[in-house]
């Protein structure tokens, strides 16, 4: 599976940490920067990190800026792309189980390298439920038509 994943400066390092994790475990990931802690908008990174979701290029994201919000709401606006702020694992696992989530984001100044882990294991493991779910996110994409 191929995994993508962008930041913004507040995010920088624990994207690095986060890539190093899954890197160890096998997962292809494509980084669709920033490249360093240099200050910048979260707005491109969360366009062009849903962008390579919806158009199949990465199966999933990850996106970390301070809060999780700014980019998970830039990310938000590339129709086909469900990303949700996690800031613990259950929301991780529900997100993916419940709201297909195709993204995840989270934020470097909010949770710590070990619980960010913790979260993207979670989703990463979760199923999608199907059934009455799905029918509630055609319910959302219908929003976008
Ligand atoms: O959390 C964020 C957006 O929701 C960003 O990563 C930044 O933390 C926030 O915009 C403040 O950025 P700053 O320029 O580093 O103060």
């Amino acid at each position: 599976m191929k995994l993508g994943i962008a930041s913004d400066h507040a995010g920088y390092e624990l994207k690095c940490e986060i890539i190093n994790y899954l890197s160890q475990k096998g997962l292809d990931i494509l980084d669709y920067g920033t490249d360093n802690v240099e200050s910048v908008s979260y707005v491109n990174y969360g366009k062009v990190l849903g962008e390579a979701v919806a158009k199949g290029e990465v199966e999933k994201g990850i996106a970390i800026c301070g809060t999780g919000v700014g980019i998970s709401i830039a990310a938000n606006k590339v129709k086909g792309v469900r990303a949700a702020v996690c800031s613990e694992p259950t929301t991780a696992r529900l997100v993916k189980q419940h709201n297909n989530a195709n993204v995840i984001a989270f934020g470097a100044r909010i949770v710590g390298t070990e619980v960010a882990k913790f979260i993207v294991d979670e989703w990463l493991d979760a199923e999608f439920q199907g059934g009455r779910h799905a029918e509630r996110i055609s319910e959302i994409h219908s929003i976008e038509d």
